[in-house]
């Protein structure tokens, strides 16, 4: 996050000379004040840059107000429920705990609130002037302030101005929620219906059914989270199975209605009824719609300015993060390329430096990793097995399943899974997936020796820290399978059918 990776203060540099003319008010307007667009404007205030930044909602964006920290708190509030029963085949004797939804809203509400008031303060003192207001285009260098009407001249405009919830139309959608909604419930949900199988969907499946609700993916294809390996994809579907969570797999949301009696104020009051595609028939008392993001590009003046979107909506880029105009530039995920917060920063700090500051630089989007807070986590970086052996000819792939230490007491039977696929020619690591608790921890680590092209021999070479889940990825001595496409008698299949 921002605040947590430096500060810088205002400089007095040569570039603040650039907007002293009558011509403009800045030299750089930033729209929206999320990941991306408060460190750009930090940054290039730090080179000197005059800097004003737009915000229309809360500063600190998505990820700080309805994203990764308020989800982040919720799961560890979740986690606790494991903790709780394993805690008595470790010994210990615990009245039985109960779980209060309100604190738990109350004590994200507070640390969100906090971080908000970080996140000014810092812009404060590295020489942003924040104006609360939606800003949208005039032309490609004047902005207008939606609250007071105020126009302003830019040299530069940066967007920054993130995504919103994708809203499919099918009937009774209004009945729904979306992420935005359910960090600030007044109940909890003791029946949830989630639309959707990415991150969203995965994430909230898996913290509310341990916070205690009764929930139900309906999953529009064959298995969740498309895109991530086979093997992690059927580890979370067993794991998430095996816990109750009910996973209605090739099927969509249909229709959600109230229920005729509710009217009369009967038990079901604040229920709504669930039609799928399949003709299933569900009852929920919120119904979480997760089927993705789509770029804040609406009604934003993009085409007085001339900045060109693609089909998706989102902003159209190069390498340095330029649009299609000249002095305007955008980051994060109204660009629509890796929609993760870490990215989003370095795009805007990469902006900053290149356009106010004395060398350019563009990021690297190779071996970028993630985690989905799922329970337990996936850690991912790299390759999947089906994309190494689509661009390699011959590949292979190391795979354990293992109980941690922990299970041999509390009996939990749920395997975890550790993955590295190694490109046979060179030995380099192509990629490795996780799933096991604290997956997203290991998988940062494990980003760094991908990403500088450690070879399986090196892993192999490294002493193990004993007993952990991550002694695992060293212990790994042979391949599970190898799939060479010069060799006849090479598996076709994915290795998780194997
Ligand atoms: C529920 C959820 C959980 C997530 N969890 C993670 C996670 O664990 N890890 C991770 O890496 N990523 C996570 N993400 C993704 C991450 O939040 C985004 O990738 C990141 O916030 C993008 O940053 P951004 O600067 O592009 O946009 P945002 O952070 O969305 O900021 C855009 C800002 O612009 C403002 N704005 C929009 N239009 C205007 C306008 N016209 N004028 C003024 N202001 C405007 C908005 O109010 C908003 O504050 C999560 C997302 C969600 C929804
Ligand atoms: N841990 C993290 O880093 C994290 C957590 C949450 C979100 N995010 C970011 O936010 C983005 C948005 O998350 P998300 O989960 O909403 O999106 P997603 O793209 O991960 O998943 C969208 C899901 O909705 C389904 N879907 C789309 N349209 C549908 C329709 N009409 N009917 C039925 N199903 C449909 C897709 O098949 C998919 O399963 C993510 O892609 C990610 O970039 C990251």
């Amino acid at each position: 996050m921002d605040l947590i990776q430096g500060t810088s203060g205002a400089s007095t540099s040569a570039a603040s000379a650039l907007s002293r003319g009558a011509e403009f008010d800045v030299d750089l307007f930033v729209i929206g004040g999320g990941s991306g667009g408060i460190r750009a404007a930090r940054v290039a205030s730090g080179h000197g840059a005059k800097v004003m930044l737009a915000e229309e909602y809360r500063l600190g964006g998505t990820c700080v107000i309805r994203g990764c920290v308020p989800k982040k708190l919720f799961v560890y509030a979740s986690r606790f429920r494991d903790t709780f029963d394993e805690a008595a085949e470790f010994g210990w004797r615990l009245s039985v705990p109960r779980f209060d939804w309100p604190s738990l809203v109350a004590a994200k509400d507070r640390e969100i609130t906090r971080l908000e008031g970080l996140y000014g303060t810092a812009q404060d003192s590295a020489g942003v002037e924040v104006v609360r207001s939606r800003a949208v285009f005039e032309d490609a260098h004047t902005v207008r302030l939606v609250k007071d009407g105020r126009r302003v001249r830019a040299r530069t405009i940066l967007i920054a101005t993130g995504a919103r919830p994708e809203l499919p139309p099918f009937d009774g959608i209004e009945l729904g929620i979306t992420s935005d909604d359910i960090f600030d419930l007044k109940t909890f949900p003791r029946k949830l219906v989630i639309g959707g199988a990415g991150y969203i969907a995965m994430e909230f499946a898996g913290l509310f059914a341990a916070l205690g609700s009764d929930v139900t993916v309906v999953c529009r294809g064959s298995n969740v989270l498309r895109g991530f390996d086979e093997d992690v994809r059927q580890a979370v579907t067993a794991s998430y199975t095996n816990r109750g969570i009910k996973l209605m797999l090739c099927d969509s949301i249909r229709r959600l209605e109230r229920p005729r009696d509710q009217v009369g104020g009967g038990d079901r009051a604040g229920s709504i009824d669930v039609t799928t595609e399949q003709g299933g028939r569900l009852v929920a008392d919120q119904v979480l719609l997760a089927f993705g993001r789509n770029p804040n590009t609406t009604s934003l003046g993009l085409d007085r300015a001339g900045v060109k979107t693609g089909t998706d909506g989102s902003i159209v880029v190069d390498a340095d993060s330029r649009t299609s105009v000249p002095n305007i530039y955008a980051v994060g995920d109204v660009s629509n390329r890796f929609n993760l917060t870490p990215v989003a920063i370095r795009e805007g700090h990469a902006f900053a430096d290149s356009v106010f500051g004395e060398k350019a630089w563009q990021v690297d989007y190779s071996n970028v990793p993630t985690a989905v807070f799922s329970n337990p986590e996936i850690g991912t970086v790299g390759l999947t097995e089906l994309e190494a052996r689509a661009r390699y000819h011959a590949v292979d792939v190391y795979k354990v399943r293992f109980r941690p230490l922990k299970a041999a007491v509390t009996g939990d039977c749920e395997a975890s899974l550790l993955k590295v696929i190694v490109d046979c020619e060179t030995d380099r690591i192509l990629g490795i997936h996780i799933f096991a608790e604290e997956a997203s921890e290991m998988i940062q680590v494990l980003a760094i020796a991908v990403g500088s092209g450690a070879t399986m021999k090196d892993f192999m070479s490294v002493m193990a820290v004993h007993p952990t889940l991550g002694e695992e990825i060293v212990a790994m001595q042979t391949p599970t399978v190898r799939y060479d496409r010069r060799d006849a008698s090479t598996p076709l299949a994915p290795s998780a059918a194997l």
